[in-house]
């Protein structure tokens, strides 16, 4: 899988994307996307999620790679969309990280 290109990060992603939302002048699909609102990003996010779901079960591990990429990138930007900082995400994390995923689950409210 190694390829001669720059390792990316979801932090790296997540201010790239800030960038290019913030930016004026160049044609940016993440400024697009955004500026079409939270429902189209959200939107999106649900159709790669399903795409990397439908990928993993099938026999070509270059697409789970590719819809994951896809995945993250429109998490992120809905993310930058909804004004949610991905630093609040890793500290959700952190805060898991002392129980089993069984008891976080016994603890979210009932709905
Ligand atoms: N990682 C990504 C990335 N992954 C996926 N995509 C785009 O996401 C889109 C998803 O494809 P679809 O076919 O589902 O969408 P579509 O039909 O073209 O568009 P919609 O009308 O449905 O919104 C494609 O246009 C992809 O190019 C991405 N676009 C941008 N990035 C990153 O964001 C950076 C900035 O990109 P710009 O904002 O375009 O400058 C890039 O350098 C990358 O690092």
């Amino acid at each position: 899988m190694a390829e001669d290109t720059a390792r990316v990060t979801l932090d790296d992603l997540a201010a790239i994307v800030a960038r290019r939302a913030s930016g004026e002048g160049e044609a940016s699909y993440t400024r697009t996307l955004i500026a079409r609102g939270v429902a189209k990003c959200a939107q999106k996010l649900g159709e790669e999620a399903v795409e990397t779901a439908l990928a993993a079960v099938g026999t070509d591990t270059k697409a789970v790679v590719s819809e994951t990429a896809d995945l993250l990138y429109h998490l992120v930007v809905l993310l930058q969309a909804r004004g949610v900082p991905l630093e609040d995400v890793y500290a959700e994390l952190g805060r898991r990280t002392n129980r089993s995923g069984l008891e976080e689950k016994a603890s979210r409210p009932k709905g």
